[in-house]
């Protein structure tokens, strides 16, 4: 195993320090600190911070290797400073069943780049009739403990309470893809100013609010565990808010891209701009920013969606939803909340690590702790170009954008996966 001597970096904001690396932990952290045979880092400038943990990643393997693998999603992830992320269950075949996670955790291991850890579907092929093999999948060597339909809403009622009472279990979280899905027939884009001018039907708030509202009484009821997954409304925002009040055990993930960008996209009609829950306005994007800063909305999830070129270079109407995220989004965080290392730290990485219950992960790099950590030039810019990315895929909608931040370095288990900004291996 090798080992590292970071010199010079700041941990979160603080004074400048040295970090020793070593045996996968943090072995010591001083200024001054010397390590004869470890690799040194010229860390000048640069800022640690605990490896970012992804709660909502799309890696499309098994079934759409020409889009993403598991290892070309866990590089980009890496390459995003990632060191964990949790895998969507929407492949091909479905990730329902204990073989399917376990290959796609084995893959993962294979991979070495980031953990993987599979989040397992919620019912059988996501066709929202019949519960799928949650307790195998719990049991598998994979330990799945978050299940989620994402891409498809778990809409019946019944359905969503038997999950929610099945997992609490185990202490499992049913994900849900909050979508009223007859509110949303044809649905193209945000249902709004901008709708109405391109002729292009709409998705309404209201189908995103009224299943939330469901959920949370629901939970509520059962006393079990709910994470909203990509939350896109500002009166989504509130019904989470009265149901935190109350003491709902839920949790709230918003994606970079719906932190920063609004429905007037559309207007170009580039399918980039694509995405489910579609790009909202401005009024949203307020909402959802105060909610991130005062912890109504948990954590920030990517949504990384890959897609091929011929699913997404084509007409709007034909063109999948969906967009990447996994090696933009810490850009995106320091664009959106500064460089507000205690909050992007608890947002990107501890909250996320403790819902994913990814104990190793989430830990700020002090003596002691694993050492799954990521190295960030918070003064670089970097203009984004699709070809440089280490996805499969080029569905970026930051392309050409010049974005603030570069990650550096990233170490999983105290092992270099990225190093002067390139993936290691
Ligand atoms: N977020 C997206 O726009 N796409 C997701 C699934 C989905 O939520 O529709 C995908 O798997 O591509």
């Amino acid at each position: 195993m090798n080992s590292y001597l970071i010199r010079n970096v700041s941990v979160l904001g603080a004074a400048p320090t040295d970090l020793l690396l070593r045996d996968g932990v943090v072995a010591e952290a001083g200024p001054g600190l010397s390590a004869p045979g470890a690799t040194v880092v010229d860390a000048d400038g640069l800022v640690a911070l605990p490896g970012l943990v992804d709660l909502h990643t799309h890696l499309r393997e098994p079934g759409r290797e020409d889009a993403e693998t598991v290892e070309t999603g866990s590089r980009a992830a890496a390459l995003g400073g990632y060191t964990a992320v949790c895998a969507m269950a929407n492949t091909s075949p479905v990730a329902d069943t204990a073989g399917v996670v376990e290959q796609v955790w084995r893959l993962g291991r294979e991979a070495g780049l980031v953990d993987v850890q599979p989040i397992g579907a919620v019912t059988v092929g996501l066709a929202g009739e019949r519960l799928a093999e949650l307790g195998a999948m719990a049991d598998s060597a994979a330990r799945v403990r978050i299940f989620s339909d994402d891409g498809h809403c778990v809409a019946d009622p019944r359905l969503m309470r038997r999950a929610l009472e099945y997992v609490k279990a185990f202490d499992g979280i049913i994900a849900q893809h909050a979508e009223e899905p007859r509110l949303t027939e044809g649905a193209q884009m945000h249902e709004g100013e901008v709708s109405t001018r391109l002729g292009l039907t709409g998705w309404p708030a209201v189908a995103e609010e009224a299943i939330i509202a469901r959920d949370v009484l629901l939970a509520e009821h059962v006393g079990s565990r709910l994470h909203v997954c990509h939350v896109s409304c500002a009166g989504s925002v509130e019904v989470l808010r009265q149901a935190k009040a109350r003491g709902v055990r839920v949790t709230a993930e918003v994606t970079p891209h719906h932190l920063l960008l609004t429905d007037a996209r559309a207007e170009t009609y580039d399918p980039v701009y694509k995405v489910n829950p579609p790009l909202r306005t401005a009024t949203d994007i307020a909402a959802l920013r105060a909610a991130l800063v005062d912890g109504v909305i948990d954590i920030i999830a990517t949504d990384h969606a890959p897609h091929a070129v011929e699913d997404k270079e084509c007409e709007w109407a034909y063109a999948r939803p969906g967009m990447l995220g996994l090696e933009t989004a810490l850009s995106i965080a320091l664009d959106v909340l500064g460089p507000e290392w205690d909050l992007i730290a608890e947002r990107m990485s501890r909250t996320p690590a403790r819902i994913a219950g990814l104990t190793e992960h989430g830990h700020d790099p002090a003596p002691g702790a694993p050492a799954n950590l990521t190295l960030v030039d918070p003064a670089a810019r970097r203009v984004i170009d699709p070809a440089e990315s280490a996805s499969r895929s080029r569905n970026t909608p930051y392309a050409r954008m010049a974005l603030p931040g570069r990650i550096v370095a990233t170490f999983l288990r105290g092992e270099a996966t990225v190093l002067d900004g390139k993936a290691v291996k």
